[in-house]
C-alpha cells in the first residue's frame, strides 16, 4: 500500500490534485480491504498491474505527452479494476445467473461491479481522493476510469485492438479518440502483462489463474453449468494455455503498443517471446514424457497379454 502511496506522489498527483496524504491512505485502504483472497484476482494482482502501468508512464514518457488528469485516470483505474473479484469469470456470472449478471444485464458483468465498487469508494469523504476537484475534473475522471475499467473485459478485445491498428498510422496525442484507446490499451497491457515479468514472477502467477480457473469449472461440472474448455482441469497445461495466449492475444497487442512506442520492444515484447520459446520448450518435454509414458504402458499391456496367452502360442524366446 505503501509503494501505491509513492506512485501516486511521485506522479506529482498529490500536489496538482490536491489529494490529502490521509485520504489517500484511506482510499488504498479500502481498495485493498476490497479485493478478496482468492488465488489470482486478488490485491497482488492489483498491485502488480497498477505497477506495470507506472513502469509504461515512465518508459514511454506520457508525462510530457498527455495531461496529468489523464495519467490520474489510468493509474486509479489500474488499482479499481477488479474489485471484489469472486474469481468466477462473466461466462460464469452469465451462465449461472448470479446477482451480478442479473443487475448488469450480462454486459460485462464483472467489470461494472469492479467499477460501481471504486466509485462507491470515492463516494465517502474520508476515501474520495478527488474531493478537492471541481466537478468538471470529476466527471471527467469518472468517464474516464469507466472507460479503463469496463476496457479490461476480454471480449473485447479485438474490438478495441482492431480500433487501436487503425488509428496508430495518424496517432495524435491531442486528439480524444485517439487518447482513450490508448489509455485502454495501456490498462490491457497492464492487466495481461505477467508474461513480460521475469519467469520465477510469471509462472508462479501462471499456478495461481489456473488454480482459479480450475475451481470455477469444478464448480460448473458440478452445477452442471457450460465449462469453458481453457478452464477444464482435465484439458489444460501449463504450456496449452500460454502458448496459443501469449501467440495470439499477447504479442499481437504488445507489438501494436510497440509500434507507437518503439522504447517498448525490449521491456515487453523480448519477456514475452522468451516466454513463448519456455512454454514451447516445456511442451515438447510434456510430449515426449507421455509418448514414454504411453510405449511403457503399451508394452506392459504386451507382456500382460503375452503372459496371459497359452505356452503353445507364445513366442519363442531364444
Ligand atoms: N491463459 C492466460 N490467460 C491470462 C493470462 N493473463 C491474463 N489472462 C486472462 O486474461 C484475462 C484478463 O481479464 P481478467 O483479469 O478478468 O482474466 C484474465 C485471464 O482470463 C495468462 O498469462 N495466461
Ligand atoms: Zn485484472
Amino acid at each position: 500500500m505503501v509503494l501505491l502511496q509513492v506512485m501516486y506522489t511521485d506522479l506529482d498527483f498529490i500536489a496538482t490534485f490536491n489529494i490529502e496524504p490521509e485520504v489517500l491512505q484511506q482510499f488504498l485502504f479500502e481498495v485493498y480491504r476490497h479485493y478478496n483472497n482468492i488465488p489470482f484476482h486478488n490485491f497482488k494482482h492489483c498491485f502488480c498491474v497498477t505497477q506495470m502501468m507506472y513502469g509504461l508512464i515512465w518508459l514511454t514518457d506520457l508525462k510530457s505527452k498527455m495531461e496529468n488528469i489523464d495519467l490520474l485516470i489510468m493509474l486509479t483505474s489500474a488499482v479499481c479494476h477488479d474489485l471484489d473479484h469472486t474469481g468466477y469469470n462473466n461466462a460464469y456470472q452469465i451462465n449461472a445467473r448470479t446477482e451480478l449478471a442479473l443487475r448488469y444485464n450480462d454486459i460485462s458483468p464483472l467489470e461494472n461491479h469492479h467499477c460501481a465498487v471504486a466509485f462507491e469508494i470515492l463516494e465517502t469523504r474520508e476515501s474520495n481522493i478527488f474531493r478537492n476537484l471541481s466537478s468538471d475534473q470529476y466527471k471527467r475522471i469518472r468517464e474516464g476510469i469507466i472507460k479503463c475499467i469496463l476496457a479490461t473485459d476480454m471480449t473485447r478485445h479485438n474490438e478495441i485492438l482492431n480500433k487501436f491498428k487503425s488509428i496508430l498510422p495518424g496517432f495524435d496525442f491531442t486528439n480524444k479518440e485517439h487518447k482513450d484507446l490508448l489509455m485502454m490499451v495501456l490498462i490491457k497491457v497492464s492487466d495481461i502483462s505477467n508474461e513480460a515479468r521475469p519467469m520465477e514472477v510469471a509462472e508462479p502467477w501462471l499456478d495461481c489463474l489456473l488454480q482459479e480457473f480450475f475451481n470455477q469449472s469444478d464448480v460448473e461440472k458440478l452445477k452442471g453449468l457450460p465449462v469453458s474448455p481453457f478452464m477444464d482441469r482435465d484439458k489444460v497445461t501449463k504450456p496449452s494455455s500460454q502458448i496459443g495466449f501469449i501467440r495470439f492475444v499477447l504479442l499481437p497487442l504488445f507489438i501494436e503498443l510497440a509500434n507507437l512506442f518503439p522504447c517498448l520492444e525490449q521491456h515487453i515484447i523480448d519477456p514475452v517471446r522468451k516466454a513463448l520459446n519456455y512454454y514451447t520448450e516445456m511442451e515438447k518435454a510434456l510430449d515426449k514424457e507421455k509418448q514414454n509414458r504411453s510405449h511403457s504402458e503399451s508394452g506392459a499391456k504386451n507382456k500382460e497379454a503375452a503372459d496371459l496367452q497359452p505356452e503353445a502360442s507364445k513366442p519363442e524366446t531364444q
